[in-house]
């Protein structure tokens, strides 16, 4: 006991020493700010946010041996820079709500907990919310690893003209939350399309005969399922607390590992970071070999191709666009090439945005 007093009066001088750190630290953030507003610059750097992390991991492990957790660094500094950075500016963030969906979770996860978060009903008005600039970022889900792309979101690209600014990543992890105590009792069960889909073995084997209910959030299950006795929602464990929900069982989803990807927006182009992405959409003249050669660019200027998806024009029957996403800055010399190869092989070529690509486990 003598022992575990005296390691805590450590603690305590070196929670101190931690804490006159920080204070100092958001004096200095505070100064930065101040000159940013004098000359007009962007107040909001997620490129040098990328910097500090990138580089306090590597210290990580280079000078401590990752004696406290890497991953607990970027969760750590990604709080310290979300408040230093709410001292020299409100950052307005709109996501898919209401709140508690994964959505809400990944945009926390992003900006952090001092960002102004702002919970619209549909990706939609995500859209609409960062096109009239009535908030500074949107957050919208793109792609889960076992229900596919959302293309919704895909689609909104048609219309819109946002930027993709970032990207995040967050694991899913569905529960199956009510008010009741047993799972004898449930008749129905809520969710999104997305997440009952991915929850389909499990329900069938421990709930066949409840019937299932699409909803246009899991927590918009959430609310519905506090005001019905004998339902559940499948949702989130965040959206477990945020409701007082029971969570009756855990990680019923049928895919252990299951992961989201959701596209963050914005009006502006982000700096190369050097561990970027870039996500374009183009159409391709309706001949044979068309997209072949469209492709071709990017083989010949040798530029990782990630992702593409093909989606119904909605211009005209049968006409289709291609997303894409590349590794790369469009400032990258041989992104720019294949890009501009890419330009005279196809119909039209938008470049949706070049972003720091999404700070994952691995790194
Ligand atoms: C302090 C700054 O402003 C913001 C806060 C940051 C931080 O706390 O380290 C980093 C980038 C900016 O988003 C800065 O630009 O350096």
């Amino acid at each position: 006991m003598e022992e575990i007093k005296r390691l805590r009066a450590e603690i305590d001088v070196i929670d101190e020493e931690i804490l006159k750190l920080l204070n100092k630290r958001a004096k200095l953030a505070k100064s930065i700010g101040e000159i940013k507003k004098q000359l007009n610059l962007e107040i909001h750097s997620p490129e040098r946010e990328r910097e500090v992390i990138d580089r306090l991991v590597k210290l990580n492990k280079e000078l401590y041996g990752e004696e406290f957790p890497s991953e607990a660094v970027k969760h750590v500094f990604r709080e310290i820079m979300s408040a230093c950075l709410s001292l020299e500016k409100e950052l307005r963030v709109a996501y898919l709500g209401p709140k508690a969906t994964f959505t809400h979770q990944a945009s926390l996860e992003h900006f952090g907990l001092s960002a102004y978060y702002i919970p619209v009903p549909t990706i939609r008005d995500v859209f609409v919310e960062v096109e009239t600039e009535r908030v500074d970022y949107g957050v919208v889900p793109v792609e889960n690893t076992t229900e596919g792309v959302v293309n919704y979101t895909l689609d909104m690209f048609l219309e819109f003209s946002v930027k993709i600014v970032g990207e995040v990543v967050i694991p899913i992890k569905l529960h199956l939350l009510s008010t009741s105590r047993s799972l004898e009792e449930i008749k129905e069960v809520y969710s999104h399309r997305q997440a009952l889909a991915q929850c389909r073995n499990w329900l069938e084997k421990n709930l066949p005969h409840a019937k299932l209910i699409e909803t246009d959030s899991t927590a918009r299950a959430c609310e519905i399922v506090l005001e019905r006795e004998g339902s559940a929602a499948i949702a989130s464990e965040v959206a477990s607390y945020t409701y007082h929900l029971n969570i009756l069982a855990e990680n019923i989803q049928d895919n252990l590992s299951n992961y989201t990807r959701f596209l963050v927006l914005g009006k502006r182009d982000m700096k190369r970071t050097g561990k970027d992405k870039t996500s374009i959409l183009f159409a391709v003249r309706d001949e044979v070999g068309a997209l072949y050669k469209a492709l071709e660019s990017f083989y010949k200027y040798g530029v990782n191709l990630t992702k593409i998806e093909s989606r119904p024009s909605k211009k005209k029957a049968w006409d289709y666009v291609f997303f894409a996403d590349v590794e790369g800055h469009i400032e990258d010399e041989n992104v720019r090439l294949a890009l501009e190869m890419l330009k005279e092989r196809t119909q039209m070529v938008k470049v949706l945005g070049s972003y720091p690509r999404a700070i994952t486990e691995e790194g």
